[in-house]
Formats: C-alpha cells, structure tokens, sequence
C-alpha cells in the first residue's frame, strides 16, 4: 500500500479557509474542533453519524464526549501527522452539520 503523504506547507497553509471551524493543535500536528448539542441524545446521534462515516472513510477521530459537547481531533496515524485523509473526514462532518457546502 502506498505511504499517505502528510499534507505540505501549502496545504497546511490552506486548512483555515477551508476548515474554518477548525483549528491547528498547538505542538501536535493535528486539528480539533469542539460540537455543542442541545442533550446528550442530539450529541450522541451526531457521533453515530460520525462512526458511520469514519467508517466510510476508513478514517478514525479521536474524540470526547461530556454530555450535550463532542471534542472530535483528527491526524493521521499512518502517516504521523495530517494529511488529505483528515481534511477530508472533516469536510464530511462539516457536510453532516449543513456545514461547508462542497
Ligand atoms: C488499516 C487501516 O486502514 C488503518 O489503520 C487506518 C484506520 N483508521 C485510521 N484513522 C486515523 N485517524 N489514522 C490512521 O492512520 C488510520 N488508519
């Protein structure tokens, strides 16, 4: 299988206007972004919407959940850091929310 390519200094430089609901983690080569639900239903429905399409992706976040709020944070194992793998799932989600439109 083919290594997957970390994203380079122009793609990196290119994820705020792209993922502008995101941000880069401080010392991690990562991004994070938080959800807030009404309740722990609304919460917890978005993440099984989310395992599915992780699934999809074959692309898996780390994440948190306390009650009505999702942390969801992705990089790409694989490759030790982000790659177009991570835009990707987070274009997805984004899509889930009504969110970034294509
Ligand atoms: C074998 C399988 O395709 C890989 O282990 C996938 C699964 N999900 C993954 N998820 C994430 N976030 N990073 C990975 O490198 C990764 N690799």
């Amino acid at each position: 299988m083919a290594p997957i390519a970390r994203l380079d200094p122009a793609a990196r430089a290119a994820l705020p206007g792209i993922l502008p609901g995101w941000s880069l983690i401080e010392g991690r080569d990562a991004i994070r972004r938080g959800f807030r639900f009404r309740d722990f239903s609304e919460a917890f429905g978005f993440m099984a919407r989310v395992a599915l399409l992780a699934e999809k992706h074959d692309h898996h976040p780390e994440w948190s959940n306390v009650w009505n709020r999702v942390e969801i944070t992705l990089t790409t194992h694989d490759a030790g850091g982000l790659s177009e793998r991570d835009v990707a799932l987070a274009r997805a989600i984004d899509a889930l929310l009504g969110e970034g439109g294509g």
